[in-house]
């Protein structure tokens, strides 16, 4: 029997030290905590309680959406709507905010969140994960809107996600470092496990879909390429390369041992008018304000992604994240391209 800290122990201790705290905050969290909770828990039943498998529907990006999609979302709504934290959420899987029904309070914060990332590994038993963002109402007391939650990445408060693996873990940033917790199934509660998450700088391990090579542009192809020919080439070290499908995954795999996660932009969505493949305000932000706090780097290409100005609810732009020499040799190839 470990005598851990617990993460609900952990909140508090970390928000003794902020000026003028109320508790909302850490209440906030606590009702994540227990959101995560739940969905770990439907997850790891999954065909025993008929959850997996597609529903009928389509979310806004046009894709199928999977049953889970779907009931993560709703557990995500339901855990988090009454306590009165909250001014509205905005979600990977709502085409709209959701606005706090009238019978509950409204507060300060917003939350935003991809209630279930790497959908297309469920079926097949791979880790998936939870993603989420906690930003601050900027506005004032009339109901809030999408424009409220077009805010940059420097603009959020916490982030963090679960990672629904061969253990169940979160991992959480409020802006003093990186701190990894395991769900104790026993006792219910997450113990901080991972004290002080950093990515280390340099790194021998690639992870990028290489089915979409043809559509890079060519600074990722170069890297990559550099990356393949290992020792033989200008490197002159051989690479790793890793790819799960599931972000939460990737950078849970970078904080524990350094690597470096592409999604880039590719002449295939260029065609279709996309700026990327990953969301973000549901994805992007929250895992740079992470990868940052852990001392790694993260970029769509060109620039920091934390410095974007976000400019829809649902737009999606090029990820380029981990080790921070890496990035920023890549950040260098396209400088040069
Ligand atoms: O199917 P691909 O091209 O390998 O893309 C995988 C990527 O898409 C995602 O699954 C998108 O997230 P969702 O599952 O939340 O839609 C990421 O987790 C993952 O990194
Ligand atoms: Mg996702
Ligand atoms: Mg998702």
């Amino acid at each position: 029997m470990h005598n851990g800290t617990t993460i609900t122990q952990f909140i508090i201790e970390e928000q003794r030290h902020v000026a003028g705290a109320t508790g909302d905050f850490t209440s906030l969290l606590n009702d994540i905590v227990t959101a995560c909770k739940v969905i770990s828990n439907m997850v790891n039943h999954g065909a025993l309680v008929g959850v997996l498998g597609s529903a009928e529907s389509e979310n806004i990006q046009g894709e199928t959406q999977k049953k889970l999609d779907i009931l993560t979302n709703e557990v995500f709504i339901k855990s988090n709507e009454w306590a009165g934290h909250l001014a509205a959420m905005a979600s990977e899987e709502m085409d709209t905010i959701y606005d706090i029904p009238a019978k509950y309070p409204r507060g300060k914060y917003l939350l935003t969140f991809d209630p279930l990332d790497g959908s297309s590994n469920i079926d097949v038993n791979v880790s998936v994960g939870t993603i989420f963002s906690i930003l601050r109402i900027q506005g004032g007391d009339g109901a809030p809107t999408e424009r409220d939650f077009l805010q940059a990445g420097t603009q959020q408060i916490a982030a963090g996600y679960a990672l629904y693996g061969p253990s169940t873990m979160m991992v959480l940033t409020t802006g003093n470092g990186v701190n990894g917790f395991t769900l104790d199934q026993n006792i219910g509660e997450f113990i901080l496990t991972h004290p002080n998450m950093t990515i280390p700088a340099d790194t021998r391990e690639f992870a990028i879909n290489a089915s979409n090579m043809r559509f890079w542009e060519p600074p990722v192809k170069r890297y990559v390429q550099e990356c393949l020919d290992g020792k033989e080439g200008p490197r002159g070290e051989d690479f790793n390369m890793r790819w799960i499908a599931s972000m939460v995954a990737e950078v849970h795999r970078i904080l524990t041992r350094g690597g470096v996660f592409m999604y880039p932009i590719d002449s295939k969505m260029k065609d279709k008018g996309q700026g990327g493949k990953l969301r973000l305000l549901y994805e992007a932000n929250p895992m740079s304000f992470i990868v940052e706090q852990a001392g790694g780097g993260s970029i769509t290409g060109t620039q920091r992604i934390m410095d974007l100005q976000p400019e829809s609810l649902h737009q999606r732009v090029p990820v380029i994240l981990g080790s921070k020499n890496e990035v920023e040799r890549i950040l260098g190839y396209h400088d040069q391209a």
